[in-house]
């Protein structure tokens, strides 16, 4: 898969994309990530890239041409018909896991970040397939949204989790929040790791796991448990939980 992102600040992309499993990921040719500066294509003596808003307002808009531009270069760069323009936008959809699975089905990937106050609305409607935002907040820039979403979609491309890829079991996979995770030592600072865990008895295992996955999302995320229709198991381990969390 190949991810093109659009950014005037290429340097923020460094750090991520060069450690750990995204870095892996392009070592092992599993995905191709190439960042793209908008700058780049202007030609006039400064390489302006924003300008003042039409109808007042304070800060700055970036200007169409050069994103135009840029998006131009590596559409045709990658000659793929099978690809997804995507505009990072405060304003857009709500990125989640789904979208994460959607957009990991596309050989190319476009991701175009605004900067400063936005960029001109003709590229929305004109340039990208959809706009997507990370959540309703606001950041500096569509920089850390498209290193978010490169990270979300990296991951469902086969392989580059390795060998015992989890993104099958994510929390927000069986729509419940993860149960918890513990490692050796047994003991640290008088904290114990539960006994159950200890015990290699997989099925009781999977059934703490299991119970601790429904006590998280009944304690944190309430909302994931309304309208899903539970199996007769998890209805009763929930109702434990309800009792042990009632106290
Ligand atoms: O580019 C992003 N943010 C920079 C940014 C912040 C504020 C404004 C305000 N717009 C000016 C305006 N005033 C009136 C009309 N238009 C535009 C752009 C961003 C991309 S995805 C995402 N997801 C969650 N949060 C985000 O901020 C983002």
């Amino acid at each position: 898969m190949r991810i093109d992102i659009i950014s005037l600040f290429p340097d923020m992309f460094t750090g991520p994309l060069g450690h750990s499993i995204l870095k892996r990921a392009q070592d092992n040719n599993l995905i191709f990530v190439q960042v793209t500066n908008p700058r780049d294509f202007t030609y006039d003596k400064h390489h302006i890239v924003d300008d003042y808003p039409f109808g007042g307002g304070s800060g700055m808009v970036m200007k169409p041409e050069p994103i135009f531009r840029a998006v131009e270069n590596v559409v045709n760069a990658a000659n793929s018909s099978n690809r997804r323009v995507v505009l990072m936008c405060p304003g857009g959809q709500p990125f989640n896991q789904a979208k994460a699975r959607e957009l990991a089905s596309y050989e190319q990937l476009v991701l175009v970040c605004g900067h400063y106050e936005g960029i001109d609305d003709r590229i929305r409607q004109q340039v990208v397939d959809e706009a997507v935002s990370i959540g309703d907040y606001v950041l500096t820039g569509g920089e850390l949204p498209a290193m978010i979403i490169t990270d979300a979609v990296a991951r469902m491309i086969p392989g580059v989790l390795g060998a015992n890829d989890g993104a099958q079991h994510d929390s927000f996979y069986n729509g419940f929040l993860e149960y918890p995770q513990y490692t050796r030592p047994r003991e640290f600072n008088g904290w114990e790791v539960p006994e159950v865990l200890l015990s290699g008895d997989h099925a009781k295992i999977e059934t703490w796991r299991r119970k601790e996955s429904l006590r998280a999302t009944f304690v944190r995320r309430p909302d994931l448990l309304e309208g899903v229709e539970l199996s007769p198991r998890d209805q009763k381990l929930l109702q434990e939980v309800k009792s042990e969390q009632a106290g």
